[in-house]
Parts: C-alpha cells; structure tokens; sequence
C-alpha cells in the first residue's frame, strides 16, 4: 500500500523531521494551513494530515470515501468533490459486501479487493477482518494462487517492493524508496515455490501481499508497519520466460554464491534501514534455499520460515486436538507423511518436540514418524532419491517401497498427512485402509492450493465411513454424509503467523525459537471447543482467528519475555490488554488536525455548519 508522506499537524512525540505537536514548525502548520511541510508519518503516530484537496481523497491511509463528515469536508478541501450523502463506515460495509457478491468469479471478487485497499485502507481492513470466512478464501488460498498465476495480466499499483538481482550493491537504495519509515515486518519471497504452483518468479508478489494483509486483518497489525518484497532473482520457469505478460526479471534464476551474496545483501538492507528486530518471515521460497536459510539467519536476524515453522504449528495443533477425538497420547500414534520438504518436515520436528514434551523418549519420537517424498519411503537402504538434509533422521532400517498404498498398508499409520503438492495421492484405496486400521483415522491434506490438495474432504469422509479426522491446507465446503454434516477445519499456517507477528512485534524479539511455535500450537489447540470437534472440525472457526491470535501473541509475549529475547522494556505486566493497546483501529479516526479545532479553522463560517437544504436533516455529527 501506498501512502503519500503526510503532513504534520499534530503529534504526541518528535516526528523524523525533528519538529513535535508542541514544536515550532507543527504550531506553524497549525496556524497556516496552507503551509506544505511534509514529512513522513512515524512509528505509532497518526498525525492528522493537512494533505488537502483532492490529494486527500487519493490517498487510501486517508481516504473514508463518503464518510468524511461536513466539517471534514470543508476543512479539506474536498466539499463538492463527492455527492451530498454521509455514509456511515457500516453503510459503507454493507455496499461493499453488495458490491462484492456481485462477482462470481472468485478472481474478479480479488480484484474488487485489491482495488478497495487502493482506494480506502481502514474499509478494506475492516470489511476483511469482519468477513474472514468469506474473504480469506479470495486474498489468500485458493485465489491467490490464481492472481498470482495472472499477475502479469492483473498488475496495477504497487503493493510492495520489487527488489532484483540487477539492484545487487544497492539494496538499501531500492528500500530506501518504499514510503514508509517504520516497517516492523517484511514478508519475502523470491517466488520460487509458490503454493503448490511452482516457480512463478516475480509473480509470486500475491503470496507476501495476501499474507501480510492477514496480519492486519488477523491480528491486528498496523498495515504501515507491514512490507510485501519479491526478491527477483529471475525463474526457471520456461512458460514465463517465454510469456508476453511476464513482469518480472526474464532470465534464468540466479543460482549459488551469488543468489547467497545478494540474500545476504537483502537481510543487511533491512537491517540497515529498518532496524535489527525487523520481522522476516520467509515465504514460498524453494525447499533447498528454505531450509538453509533458515538455519543460516535464525540467530542473527529476527527471522522464521512460514512454510517449516508456521505450519508446523498449524499442524501440531491439529494433532493435540485430534487425542481428543482419538482418546489416544502421541505415543500410541505412527505417522505417516505423504512429502518431505519444507512443510512435512516442519511438522514432523515440531511433532518430535511435542512428543518429547509428553514424556516420549527422542528416539522413540523419531521412529514413530515416517515419510515418504517423490522416490518412495525414507529407507537407508534405498537406491533411488536422495536423503540430504533434514531427512536423514526420518529414514528408516526397512526395506524401500515407493507405492503410497503398500507403504500405507504395510506402515498402518494413525496419521497420515500430506504436504506434497501432489492432487488426489490419497486414493480412495488409500482412504479405505487407514479408515480399516483406525477408529478414527487422521488424515491432512495440506497441500494448497485447493487443486493440489491429496485428496477432497468429500473423498475424506466418503471412503471412511465418515469416521476421518479430516483437515486440509485449502477451503472445502461442508461434507454432508447420511444426516450429518461435516465441516473440516483448514489447517492452514494463516492460524499462526498473524500471532506470532504480533508478540514478536511487540516485544521486539531479536530471534524466534521453535519453542514459540509449540506456544502457539497449544494456544491454537486451547481454543478448540467441544462443539468444533462435533462440528468435525480440528481448528475453531476462521470467524474467531482474531481471538485466537491475540491468544498466541500473549504467549509469544510470555514467553520472550521468559527467555530474554524481547527488547521491549519495561515487561508488561498486564500483556494481554498491553497488545490490545497496540493494535490497528479499523475504524475512521478524525481527519480534522487536532490543532485545528473550532472555532480556530480559518474558512468555514456558521452557515456552512447548518445544514441546508442539500443535506436535508443531516448534520454531519448525526451521522459519525
Ligand atoms: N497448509 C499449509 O499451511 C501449508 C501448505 N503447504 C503446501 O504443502 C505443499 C508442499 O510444500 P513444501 O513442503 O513447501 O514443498 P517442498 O517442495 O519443500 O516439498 C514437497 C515434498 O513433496 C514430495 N513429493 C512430491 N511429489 C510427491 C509424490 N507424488 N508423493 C510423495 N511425495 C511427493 C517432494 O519430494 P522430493 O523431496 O523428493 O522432491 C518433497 O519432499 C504445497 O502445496 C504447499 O502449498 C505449505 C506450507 C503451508
Ligand atoms: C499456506 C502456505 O504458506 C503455502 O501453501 O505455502
Ligand atoms: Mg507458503
């Protein structure tokens, strides 16, 4: 998102220009209103702006579209420049929920989105916070993967920054471009892995705008303080390459020590610019870049990877509430995962943590989990595939297989979970056998988007008797078998992220341990009601994400605060109301400069302040 700086006309603490509400050059903005002192809005000040005139409606951070009031109206500049009504911000909702459903096409409901966040922020935030279950299929998976697959052809303003290899020894530069002063959290991707969609280089801009706009709308987090980058190192991708519409860098990526030297110069750059506790989630980058840098960052920069960490959390989650269902403890569990990489990994080193935790011996943890990646199962006697990396702890004593349905068969897994981006390997076959060697089978089908997921929840519940515990990465609607319906919860990192941003935010964490993303799973699980699980869902509903993310920040607080990581002080005693204190206002604040209070405003006489026949019996208060 865009904004323009802002002009100062008042403020509770020193802006970057160095003048203050109580300064000499606020008090002179003050009392000329005419006068163009602009500088840039800081940290958690909203200064009232004296951008006036058309300017001010152009503006999204500033625009309220028909519910400026009267006197806002006419202080600004901007009387006339829109029709006679006051809108309220609930009217305005309601149009935009008319203006939305209008739309079939789940890409076009994307673009009237992204066209309110480029007109008006506040009603964009607040209509998606309000709306979650409806919308978040459209900003995020599933219809984020399609935006970014026509990102050539939807691109309209920027809503982040594009940082190529080309601008390589001027990073810092290229940030120093982006308008504003005081990011806190930067989602990046270099577009290499996008969902289950592969390599879509530049285009991959949708995934680090759709997730940080979930920041906002789920937990809370100021939207200026938020930064989506594409890292542009080009793409292997020979569609792209070869496509018209392409935007991004046309070359083949840039591949070993000068893709590391030009990450390096990245996380530097934003240090430099925007300080060391600057957040840097990593998003959708390849699984053999993910994990290195990963373990390369994790303790000098205050970093996490989305797809290990994040849905590792989402996923361990799912497993706590599914011992309620089961009636079993981790230790009766075998689990079986369908992929290897980034996501399946994570959740399967968090799940050896949280196996450890209830009281299961290390090693009895790691031969309690098997996987399976694109050659077959992790054996290390098998000829084929490699098993570099973090795989090596998984691979087990016993022969190599390389059908999902023998492995099944001969494994009998209590847990099955898929995170392959490969559509529909969970066969009904495959389905029928864990439902014949379970009660209550667990099955994940994580994979996004939806048409990559491992198998639908209606195949689920279908060729299970319906007796699954089912959650899959993308939406799908409710399953109604006999008289019973079903509705699956999504297993989807957007649980964790939001809330794990916020207290790491907050609390100015310099490094995230794992630990914070078991906090979070149990904060996620604690939240699960009874009638959820009746619902047959693992997650509580999406209606209630925000609850849960302030949940999960109080914990990531907590738990900083316990392991010395957070540089916010004093500790908060009360963090709960601490964090609320600090959380985005999705309501219209006044747009009037607190300095310009009647009846100081130099222009606006009495008569314009009763209504005329124009606004028939509205007063502007009336309608606020
Ligand atoms: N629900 C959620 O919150 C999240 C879902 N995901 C989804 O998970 C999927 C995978 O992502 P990620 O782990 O990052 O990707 P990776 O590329 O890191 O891993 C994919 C893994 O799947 C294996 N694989 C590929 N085809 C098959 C197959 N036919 N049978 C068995 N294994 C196979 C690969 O094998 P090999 O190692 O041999 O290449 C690899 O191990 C994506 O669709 C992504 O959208 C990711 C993050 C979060
Ligand atoms: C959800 C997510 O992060 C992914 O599919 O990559
Ligand atoms: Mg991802």
């Amino acid at each position: 998102m865009f904004s323009r700086p802002s002009l100062c006309g008042t403020v509770g603490k020193l802006c970057r220009c160095g003048t203050s509400a109580t300064g000499k050059t606020a008090v002179a903005a003050a009392t000329v209103p005419t006068a163009r002192h602009y500088h840039e809005v800081v940290g958690d000040i909203i200064c009232p702006s004296q951008v006036r005139g058309i300017d001010h409606i152009r503006d999204p951070r500033l625009n309220k579209g028909l519910a400026f009031t009267l006197e806002e109206r006419q202080t600004l500049g901007i009387h006339g420049l829109q029709p006679a009504r006051f809108k309220t911000q609930e009217e305005q909702l309601q149009l935009c929920k008319i203006a939305v459903n209008r739309y079939t096409e789940p890409l076009n409901k994307y673009l009237y989105l992204s066209d309110l966040y480029d007109r008006n922020e506040r009603l964009f935030f607040r209509f998606l916070s309000e709306n979650i279950e409806d919308l978040m299929p459209i900003v995020y998976t599933p219809t984020v993967g399609l935006a970014c697959q026509r990102f050539g052809l939807i691109y309209r303003r920027p809503h982040g920054l594009f940082i190529t290899y080309n601008d390589r020894g001027h990073i810092f530069d290229v940030m120093k471009n982006w308008p504003e002063p005081n990011v806190r959290a930067i989602c990046v991707t270099d577009g290499e892995r996008i969902l289950g969609l592969g390599d879509l280089g530049a285009c991959g801009m949708g995934i680090p705008v759709g997730k940080l706009a979930l920041y906002t709308a789920l937990a809370g987090i100021k939207p200026h303080q938020c930064l989506p980058i594409v890292v542009d190192v080009g793409t292997n991708n020979i569609d792209l390459l070869e496509d018209p519409l392409y935007v991004g860098l046309r070359q083949k990526r840039v591949v070993g020590r000068e893709y590391d030297e030009f990450i390096d110069e990245f996380m530097e750059a934003v240090v430099q610019r925007y300080g060391q506790n600057t957040l840097i989630q990593f998003e959708d980058f390849g699984n053999h870049n993910a994990f290195r840098f990963l373990d390369k960052y994790r303790n000098t920069y205050c970093t996490f990877n989305d797809d290990i960490q994040g849905t590792a959390s989402v996923a361990v989650a799912g497993l706590y509430a599914s011992k309620r269902i089961t009636g079993k403890s981790f230790k009766d569990y075998t689990f079986l995962f369908a992929g290897a990489g980034e996501a399946a990994i994570g959740i399967a080193d968090l799940t050896v943590k949280a196996m450890v935790q209830d009281g299961v011996p290390i090693e009895e943890a790691y031969n309690r989990i098997y996987m399976v990646d694109i050659d077959g199962l992790l054996t290390k006697s098998r000829k084929v595939g490699n098993l570099d990396g973090h795989k090596i702890h998984y691979a087990k004593d016993i022969n190599p297989m390389s059908d999902l349905a023998e492995i099944v068969s001969t494994i009998k897994p209590s847990v099955l979970i898929g995170a392959s981006a490969a559509a529909g390997i969970f066969t009904p076959e495959i389905l029928r056998t864990m439902a014949d060697n379970n009660e209550r089978p667990v099955v994940f089908a994580l994979s996004n988007p939806t048409s990559k997921a491992e198998c639908t929840a209606e195949d689920a519940y279908k060729h299970t008797d319906a007796r699954v515990i089912f959650s899959s990465g993308s939406p799908f609607p409710p399953v109604q078998i006999g008289d019973k319906t079903f509705y699956p919860g999504q297993g989807n990192n957007a649980y964790i992220f939001p809330g794990v941003g916020l207290g790491v935010i907050c609390t100015g964490t310099h490094h995230i341990p794992d630990e914070m993303f078991l906090i979070a799973a149990q904060e996620l699980a604690n939240f699960v009601e009874p009638s959820d699980i009746e619902r047959g869902s693992l997650y509580p509903p999406l209606s209630s994400i925000r609850n849960v993310s302030m949940n999960i920040a109080v914990g990531v607080t907590k738990c900083a605060y316990d392991r010395g990581l957070a540089s916010t002080y004093p500790e908060p005693q009360d963090k709960r109301k601490w964090l609320e204190n600090q959380l985005y206002n999705f309501n219209y604040e006044s747009s009037m400069p607190a300095s310009w209070v009647w009846p100081r405003m130099p222009y606006i006489k009495t008569r314009d302040l009763v209504p005329t026949k124009l606004y028939g019996k509205q007063k502007s208060e009336e309608v606020m």
